[in-house]
């Protein structure tokens, strides 16, 4: 196999350096299989076949920084660092390896293994229109309910109003910069940093083959989706 050349004006960070708890028992997640081949192998591969990409810096277990990039070598051209504690931790380390000369960054979960490079190249577009954070999301499907602390429903939330929050996720390097240097608390996207700065975060349409792997099912699923 030959490494796909990078030769974009977008870096991308990719946080693989999570347990996968919700997994359930095994090695980190993003070293976990699928058709054969580790998520984070599918992740990258997709990413090195967006024209815009011209990095990959990926933030992997702190133990398996070596063998990631050995893995990944033959894929795509990439910067492995180790992680953190957190995603935000994990995305902060792969910032912090960026080549400054890249004016639009990308954050992208190893988790999202699948997502294509159309979606990945319309995230990237939207930055280089001139929106400072640029995040891909999906109608809400299910009637959502908030709940009490004893289970009790409180009430009934409008769901026309609620979007579901994919990755990448895209920013001007310099507003990414920013919302991780002011960061005094974890967020669970990157996005929501650079809202706490008063950063206009603007959506695209997301692709439901971007699905995060986050639980067995999301596994048989992808697996699926791989054979259709
Ligand atoms: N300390 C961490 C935690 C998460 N991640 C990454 O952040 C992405 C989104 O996280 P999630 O899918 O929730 O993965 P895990 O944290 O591994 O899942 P779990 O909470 O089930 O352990 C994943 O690509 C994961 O590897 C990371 O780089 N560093
Ligand atoms: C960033 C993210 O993928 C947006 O949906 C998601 O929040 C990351 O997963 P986590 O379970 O919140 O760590």
């Amino acid at each position: 196999m030959t490494a796909q050349m990078l030769r974009g004006d977008v870096a991308v960070l990719v946080p693989a350096a999570g347990a996968g708890v919700r997994l359930g028992p095994g090695i980190p997640k993003a070293l976990r299989e699928l058709a054969g081949e580790p998520l984070l192998v599918h992740a990258v591969r997709r990413l090195g076949a967006a024209p815009s990409v011209g990095q990959i810096v990926v933030a992997a277990p702190a133990g398996d920084v070596e063998a990631v990039r050995e893995l990944l070598a033959p894929v795509a051209a990439v910067d492995v660092v180790a992680g953190g504690a957190s995603r935000q931790a994990s995305v902060a380390a792969a910032l912090r390896a960026a080549d400054a000369s890249l004016g639009i960054v990308l954050v992208h979960d190893a988790a999202r293994a699948l997502t294509p490079p159309d979606m990945i190249e319309r995230v990237a577009a939207a930055v280089r229109s001139g929106l400072p954070a640029v995040i891909p999301v999906l109608p809400v499907v299910d009637t959502i309910k908030q709940v009490d602390d004893a289970g009790r429903v409180v009430g009934t939330v409008d769901r026309a109003v609620l979007r579901a929050v994919q990755t990448p996720q895209g920013f001007l390097r310099a507003v990414l910069v920013a919302a991780h240097e002011a960061a005094v608390d974890e967020h669970t996207d990157d996005a929501g940093l650079a809202e706490k700065l008063g950063v206009p975060v603007h959506t695209v349409p997301g692709d439901e083959v971007a699905m995060k792997i986050t639980r067995p099912l999301d596994l048989r699923i992808a697996a699926a989706l791989l054979t259709s």
